[in-house]
């Protein structure tokens, strides 16, 4: 049956018994594919539902489907013409896995990071409404990503303008872990609304007990206005908001879905349909586990079992896990932070042994860091760990609320650099532009493992804002020191000399840079190699000698050369009048990078050893080596 499916008219004339026959098969598509390719399984198997009643009660793309995040667009891709290519899911030129407008019309808005879908979609039927065409458009938005602020904004501009489009509320109590907030209580409250009949026994109750005068009395009163409230209301949060409240409805029932998407297309102002369903429903490792199969890597069908590449260094944020648990023991200032991602950035072993000083926000970014401002104030030294790519969420909140004020906030950066298949959207290759520029803020990368410890305990120890970032995988691979020692702040490390030209590496970058150096020497250059460590301040000490030596220098970073480390070197240079000196930027173009695997884009963009060898030789070439 799936075979036949190359859009989404060809399931109009499905009947409901069709409709779940193929649900199964698309299922089996969504386990196998990510098995073999990665990616997020559960939060797919959540909606083959949803979107199959979705595609049948809407034509999209004239109806416009917008989801949030868009991860779980799985189902929405296989039933939009992707089916036959969905085997080259998040692989080098295949199908994101997340909705593109340049892959398909019916990827109406593309997402990747949280709670953008209800803004985009009230932009769009703005547009609709202005233009005077007719269609619907329908924001699908999980209930983690409903803990984004963006999405109260949309939320409230939405109710006030009173303007048509539908919500659809997928609700399976998940974030990336179980998700967290008042938020996420009140849903579990109208998941569990009492049913007329709860509160028909209720009063029942209350008038058998009347002559039992007493607290019992007060209590089912209580009790019964409780149930009151979510009876005749249910939704009342988003009734406020000017929304008429559809739900909760079972979100793997095809034909409750269809009916109650039936009814929201009459109705006039913002819809919202709170969708009740099971994250990784049709998978037992994926039900048991929602959390683990929310992103994986390729794994094995039968057991569910990841397979894990064998001899990997331990990940940087396995050593930031335990390191900064290492220095909560001795600093009981230390509170950790995260927004809603414990696990992807390490922290849950911290949250194990200090709940009472580990805080998670839910995906609200912006609330994480001056929230962390509000903590230091007061004394706490907070830790933000926050991908590199999500931190572009909190950019004002930590040059406004924590480095103006000269906070001793540290930021925690994961996933800088390249990340690999999650692609441009996720991609942490901005953060040494978007913070070196702020005042008072040191910024710092490690060259491997024992660096990123030392650089830890250094933050804890500067009164003063610091951003510490570093790649998604394994480290480098060194032994690991039980020790952490305090750097001292701008100062770099030569690692070898080199009198033709010095390579300035930072970060992931210093590995292949010191194989490159190898690589130079059999073409007869001699490449100093200096682990730069601070992007921000940098040493000036260091840049003048090397000006001085050898007049050549490249730098080397795995962030977009505009604004980077090695414009912060260029701009050095020129305050300092050394212009004699060559110097040669190399990092990522002036692009969006592609998703693929992260060490193929690191050859493809010539930052792994080979790369970085090949442009310094033939820069080195181009002005002579100086003899
Ligand atoms: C701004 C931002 N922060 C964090 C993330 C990481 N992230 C991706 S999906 C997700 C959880 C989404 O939960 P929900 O919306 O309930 O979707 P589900 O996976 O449960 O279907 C998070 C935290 C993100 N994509 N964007
Ligand atoms: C969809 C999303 O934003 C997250 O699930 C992200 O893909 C996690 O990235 P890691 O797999 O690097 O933790
Ligand atoms: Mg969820």
């Amino acid at each position: 049956m799936l075979d036949s499916i190359n859009g989404p008219q060809d399931i109009k004339h499905f009947s409901m018994a069709q409709l779940e026959k193929l649900a199964g098969e698309i299922r089996e598509l969504l386990i196998h594919t990510v098995a073999s390719n990665g990616g997020h399984l559960a939060p797919n198997l959540g909606v083959v539902e949803l979107t199959l009643a979705l595609h049948k009660m809407f034509d999209s793309p004239k109806d416009k489907i917008v989801w949030d995040v868009g991860h779980q667009a799985y189902v929405h891709k296989i039933l939009t013409g992707r089916r036959a290519t969905f085997s080259t899911l998040r692989s080098v030129d295949g199908i994101s896995g997340f909705p593109k407008r340049c892959e398909s019309p019916h990827d109406v808005f593309g997402a990747g990071h949280s709670s953008t879908s209800i803004s985009s979609a009230v932009g769009i039927a703005l547009a609709r409404d202005l233009s005077g065409e007719k269609y619907n458009v329908i924001a699908v938005i999980g209930d983690g990503s409903l803990t984004g602020g963006e999405a109260y904004e949309a939320l409230n501009h939405a109710g006030h303008l009173g303007i048509n489009l539908t919500v659809i509320l997928n609700d399976n109590e998940m974030s990336i872990a179980k998700n967290v907030g008042a938020i996420s209580e009140y849903l579990a409250k109208m998941r569990t609304a009492p049913t007329y009949s709860k509160v028909k026994r209720d009063i029942d109750f209350l008038l058998r007990s009347i002559p039992a005068i007493g607290d019992s009395v007060a209590k089912t009163v209580e009790r019964l206005k409780g149930s009151l409230k979510y009876l005749l209301v249910p939704g009342i949060l988003f009734e406020e908001l000017g929304f008429t409240y559809f739900g909760p409805i079972d979100g793997h029932n095809i034909p409750s879905i269809m009916e109650v998407l039936d009814k929201t297309k009459s109705i006039k102002g913002p819809v919202i349909v709170h969708i009740v369903t099971h994250k990784g429903k049709g998978y037992q490792p994926a039900e048991t586990n929602p959390d683990k199969f929310h992103g994986v890597g390729p794994f094995c069908v039968e057991t569910g079992a990841v397979i894990k590449p064998n001899g990997k260094p331990p990940a940087y944020t396995q050593i930031f896990g335990n390191a900064i648990v290492k220095l909560a023991e001795h600093n009981p200032d230390i509170v950790a932070i995260t927004a809603a991602m414990p696990d992807g950035t390490g922290l849950q072993n911290f949250a194990t042994r200090y709940p009472k000083r580990f805080f998670d926000v839910g995906i609200a970014e912006q609330h994480a860091v001056t929230m962390a401002a509000g903590l230091a104030t007061q004394g706490k030294h907070p830790i933000v760990a926050i991908y590199s790519t999500f931190m572009q969420r909190a950019y004002d909140q930590i040059l406004h609320d924590v480095c103006l004020q000269n906070l001793p906030v540290t930021f925690v950066l994961d996933r800088a650099g390249i990340v690999g298949e999650d692609g441009p959207t996720h991609h942490g290759v901005f953060d040494y532009s978007f913070l070196r520029h702020i005042p008072n803020i040191i910024v710092m990368a490690p060259k491997d493992e024992n660096e990123l410890q030392h650089m830890l305990y250094s933050a804890t120890e500067m009164n003063a804002p610091v951003a510490i970032r570093y790649p998604r995988g394994s480290g480098v691979g060194v032994n690991l020191q039980s020790e952490f020692t305090k750097l001292e702040i701008g100062k770099s490390e030569i690692l070898h000399a080199g009198k033709d030209v010095v390579l300035f590496a930072v970060g992931a970058m210093v590995e292949p840079c010191r194989q490159a150096a190898e690589l130079l020497a059999d073409k007869e250059i001699a490449a100093g190699v200096v682990n730069s460590r601070f992007i921000k301040p940098l040493d000036g000490t260091m840049i003048r000698q090397a000006a001085r030596d050898t007049g050549i220098i490249v730098t080397v970073e795995d962030n977009v050369v505009a604004g980077g480390f090695g414009s912060a070197v260029l701009e050095y240079i020129n305050s300092q009048n050394l212009n004699w000196v060559k110097i040669l930027r190399l990092g990522l173009p002036d692009k969006f990078i592609e998703h693929g695997p992260r060490s193929y884009l690191l050859h493809k963009y010539a930052l792994d050893a080979q790369g970085i060898a090949n442009n310094v030789e033939t820069f080195i070439r181009q002005f002579g080596v100086r003899k």
